[in-house]
């Protein structure tokens, strides 16, 4: 069974969709349950049309990962569901996203407990402190909407360049322009 990292950054959990996942759990999460939230929290983000996702479990013990460093997530909008199980420590925590310069970073400590989810915009930085004991599992959705990322690529900034890809790929989809049959003036 291919087993891959669920992202660069966590080097334990599993990836939803190589569980057969997606279709029987994930997308009508998203589409039924997840979307009409999203839709009133980020109109700006793509909230109202989030078409594809990638999902995955991540794992943090003590012997294995223990946190995650600061980043932000390839998807316009993440769903965090905390899975438990029994830990101390390793709190979530959330650049803020004031515009005053300052010379270091504020943050925000978010509790994460047990069975709660927690929506952010996937462009806001974050991150997970470590664990002091236990394990820690959670649940990730990445969700993407393919209007906002058509445009610009949330991980570089630049017009997306389309290469095939299996399943939802990276989210991005052929703009109906794109599709398009090439026309020849005759006039
Ligand atoms: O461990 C967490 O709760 C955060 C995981 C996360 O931010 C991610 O996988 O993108
Ligand atoms: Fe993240």
């Amino acid at each position: 069974m291919p087993k891959g990292r669920p992202n660069t950054m966590n080097n334990y959990g599993v990836l939803l969709n190589e569980l057969g996942m997606d279709e029987t759990f994930i997308t009508p999460l998203r589409e039924k349950y997840l979307q009409p939230i999203t839709a009133l929290l980020y109109p700006d983000w793509g909230g109202a049309c989030l078409d594809s996702h990638k999902a995955f479990v991540v794992k943090y013990s003590l012997h294995e990962d223990l946190d995650l460093s600061s980043h932000y997530d390839n998807a316009e909008v993440t769903l965090n569901v905390s899975l438990g199980k029994d830990f101390t420590e390793g709190n979530l925590y959330f650049g803020d996203f004031s515009q005053e310069p300052t010379p270091v970073p504020k943050y925000i400590e978010i509790q994460h407990v047990g069975a709660q989810g927690l929506l952010h915009r996937g462009g806001q930085i974050h991150g997970a402190l470590p664990i002091a004991s236990g394990e820690r599992w959670n649940l990730i959705i990445w969700m993407r909407s393919s209007a906002i990322r058509n445009q610009l690529c949330p991980m570089c900034n630049k017009k997306p360049e389309l290469v095939e890809a299996e399943g939802f790929g990276d989210g991005f989809t052929e703009t109906p322009e794109d599709d398009m049959p090439e026309t020849v003036n005759l006039c």
